[in-house]
Parts: structure tokens; sequence; C-alpha cells
């Protein structure tokens, strides 16, 4: 699970301060897929960083559990790696023996429908095949939380829908926390909406999504939700 209480961030930078996230509360229960939308510059990369731990809040307590996997937007593949090399690194790092790594890349590599470029160099691969590998390499490593900054947001529209539907079977059983710019992506993919709204950073809707798991795009509870989101998105 992931836990902020009172956690606050003021960046010093060159043009001033800017309070990018204002005194802020949230509680991720295990399994929930919460997602994060908001107009550019509310704050979203901000929290997801704090609680990644790549920044360190101005204030407050952050705590998670386990060690986070991080998807970042651009795939950010090891080039001098195969496909495979890159998925098995992590585990790699971890010390798991190589027979136990093999098997688990391919069982990863064949989930995310890259078992057949296991051999490829990352150049080999399209935008969204490469970001398919880069999700696989994260879950290699089973991090019970993923965090996930604009994964799809470099893809053209037809792959991102592919890999919004594949997202909500791999994302199964995993804590997942979403940064996306897409209402639609974000209603779609989880179990709990949150809008951001700028200067100061803060959480200005908390919705839960009450729709089945197997929902679409058009069922009534989407499209309902969707209205929502976008109504408090627009009047931040
Ligand atoms: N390293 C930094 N130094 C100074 N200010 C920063 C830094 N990173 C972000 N900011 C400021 O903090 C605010 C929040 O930025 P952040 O990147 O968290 O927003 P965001 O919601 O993720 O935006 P986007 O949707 O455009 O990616 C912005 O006003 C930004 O200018």
């Amino acid at each position: 699970m992931i836990q902020l209480q009172g956690v606050e961030h003021t960046y010093d930078g060159r043009g001033g301060r800017i309070r990018a996230l204002d005194t802020t509360d949230l509680t991720v229960e295990p399994g929930e897929f919460v997602s994060i939308v908001g107009a550019s510059g509310c704050g979203k990369t901000t929290l997801l960083r704090i609680v990644a731990g790549f920044v360190r809040a101005s204030g407050g307590t952050v705590r998670v559990e386990g060690e986070p996997g991080f998807v970042f937007q651009r795939p950010s593949l090891y080039p001098w790696l195969s496909v495979a090399g890159n998925v098995e690194f992590g585990l790699k790092m971890r010390k798991v023996p190589r027979a136990e790594r093999k098997a688990t890349a391919r069982r990863y590599l064949d989930l995310v429908g890259l078992g057949d470029f296991a051999e490829a160099a990352p150049y080999e691969l399209s935008g969204g095949m490469q970001q398919r590998c880069q999700i696989a390499r994260v879950l290699a490593t089973e991090p019970s939380t993923v965090l996930m900054d604009e994964p799809f947001g470099a893809l053209d529209a037809l792959t991102r829908e592919k890999l919004q539907a594949e997202l909500s079977r791999l994302a199964a059983g995993r804590t997942v926390l979403f940064v996306t710019h897409s209402v639609d992506e974000a209603v779609l993919l989880s179990s709990r909406v949150l809008v951001m709204s700028p200067r100061p950073g803060r959480i200005v809707l908390d919705l839960p999504i009450d729709a089945d798991r197997d929902r679409t795009r058009t069922s009534p509870a989407v499209l309902a939700a969707v209205e929502k989101v976008r109504a408090a998105v627009t009047s931040t």
C-alpha cells in the first residue's frame, strides 16, 4: 500500500519558489489501481516521484510497501542488451540465478506478446513494442506496487488502446498509481481516479469507479464517470 500524510513539496528553482504540491493525504490500498489526471503543471509527476523516492518531499511522511517498480513515459531500454537481456537485467542485479532469470524473462515477454523478439535489439522494436518491453522489465521483478508516468503518452492511438487493454490484465493483483493526461484512459483502467488542480497542486476530486472489471468505453457507468472527471479537470 501507499500512504502519504501531510506531504507537500516546494521547488526552489531559478524561476523562484513553486509550490508544486499542497499538503496532501492519500492512501492507496493493496490491489487498487489509482489514476491521477489534471492540467499540465498541477503536480502529478511530482507526486509520483515523491512516492517513488526520486524526489524528497519538503514535508510530510511517505510510506510505500516494498520497492516500487517505475514505468517511464519513454521506454529507456539499454541499447546494448537484447530484449530478453533488458528484462533480465533487474533480476541479475538481485542476484537471481541464471536459469530462473531466463525463465522469468521468457514468461513476462510472452505475457506482453514479445516472446518472438527475445533476441532482438531494442532499436529493432516499434515504439509500442519497446514500451511493452519496459513494462515486462518492471513486472519481471514482481513489485507489489507499480508507478507509471504517462506510459502510453508517446504512442499512437491504436497501440495505446491495445496496451490499455493489456495493462488491465497485467496489473491484476498489484497496487498501481498511474499518471495520465487522458480522462478516458484513467476511467477505463482504474478503480479510483484522482483529479489534481494546479498552483498549488492538490487533489480536488477522488472518485471511485464502480464499473465492472470488463468495462467498455461506452458502458453507462464509464461514460458517467468520464463526464464527472472531465468537469473537475476543466473547472481547475
Ligand atoms: N525540477 C523542478 N524544478 C523547479 N520546478 C519544477 C521542477 N519540476 C517541476 N516543477 C514545477 O512544479 C510544478 C508541477 O510540475 P509537475 O511536473 O509535477 O506537473 P505535472 O502535473 O506532472 O505536469 P505535466 O502534466 O505537464 O507533466 C510545475 O509548475 C513545474 O514548473
